[in-house]
């Protein structure tokens, strides 16, 4: 059988260099690219790359992803910085190539995907629900992907639910201290020397609270949910918005 012809971008930054690796010892799968920053794209045409694996920065990857999509090349995309307009945008991309799929999962590790499922299930439950992600201090963007994604998730739970608004009876306070709104639920970002990816969601009501939390304590964390994305997108045209697509979790 031939092996899936992969390329990564962004393969000197932390998570890219350690997913070069990962692609490489994959028995099914080949490493024909691996670029860096001001390499050019062609590359990937040239090396005949069916999918790519998109690790930048957010300033980097939406050109990436117009190259990749406009020349029928897979996506798989853990960089950050998604708003509702960049997605737009490449739906637009991916109407014009029916048969290419893109994967943009906040995150890849298993236990960050479960965290945001589970905070999703009980988020109706309680009255107050805050979310603190913590990473390391090289992290260019806050909140943190991840983090974004739980408050939204969070916060359609409870609008299906029809929650009433968490109660907060603040009136004064510094900027920042009571974290950023995210679709009405606060989200808190530390920067820490010595963290990699963690995050808490913390659920409280009368008399209880509820702590899930999740820690990515190295890169390989996050390895075989890419091994999983490349696997899988190939056969599925179209955006995919979360791993947990290609989880079959329930
Ligand atoms: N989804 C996940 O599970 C997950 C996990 C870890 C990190 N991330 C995200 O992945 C991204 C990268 O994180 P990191 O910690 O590796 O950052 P990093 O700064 O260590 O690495 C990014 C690399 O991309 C390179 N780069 C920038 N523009 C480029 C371009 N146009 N072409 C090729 N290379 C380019 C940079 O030079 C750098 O080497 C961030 O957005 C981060 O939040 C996602
Ligand atoms: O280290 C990072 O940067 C990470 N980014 C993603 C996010 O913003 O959620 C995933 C976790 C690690």
């Amino acid at each position: 059988m031939s092996k899936l012809r992969v390329a990564v971008l962004g393969a000197k930054g932390r998570i890219g260099a350690e997913a070069v690796r990962a692609v490489a010892a994959a028995e099914d799968l080949e490493l024909v690219a691996a670029l860096g920053r001001g390499d050019g794209l062609e590359t990937l045409v040239e090396a005949g790359a069916e999918v790519a694996v998109e690790l930048t920065e957010p300033a980097s990857v939406m050109d990436n992803l117009e190259f990749c999509v406009r020349h029928g090349i897979h996506g798989v995309v853990g960089t950050t910085g998604w708003t509702d307009e960049r997605l737009a945008r490449l739906e637009g991309w991916l109407d014009a190539s029916p048969t290419t799929g893109v994967l943009i999962a906040p995150n890849f590790s298993i236990g960050a995907v479960l965290t945001m499922r589970f905070a999703r299930q009980a988020a109706r439950f309680f009255e107050s629900v805050e979310v603190i992600e913590l990473h390391h201090p090289n992290k260019v963007d806050a909140p943190s992907g991840t983090a974004a994604r739980t408050a939204q998730l969070i916060a359609e739970a409870r609008r299906e639910a029809g929650c009433a608004p968490q109660p907060d009876a603040t009136t004064t306070a510094l900027d920042g201290a009571r974290g950023a709104d995210v679709d009405g639920v606060p989200v808190h970002s530390v920067r820490l020397r010595g963290l990699l990816a963690h995050q808490e969601v913390l659920l409280g009501g009368e008399g209880e609270t509820l702590t899930i939390r999740h820690d990515s304590t190295h890169h390989s964390s996050f390895m075989p949910g890419i091994l999983l994305g490349v696997r899988r997108v190939v056969t599925a045209p179209g955006l995919t918005f979360g791993l947990e697509h290609f989880l079959d979790l329930d």
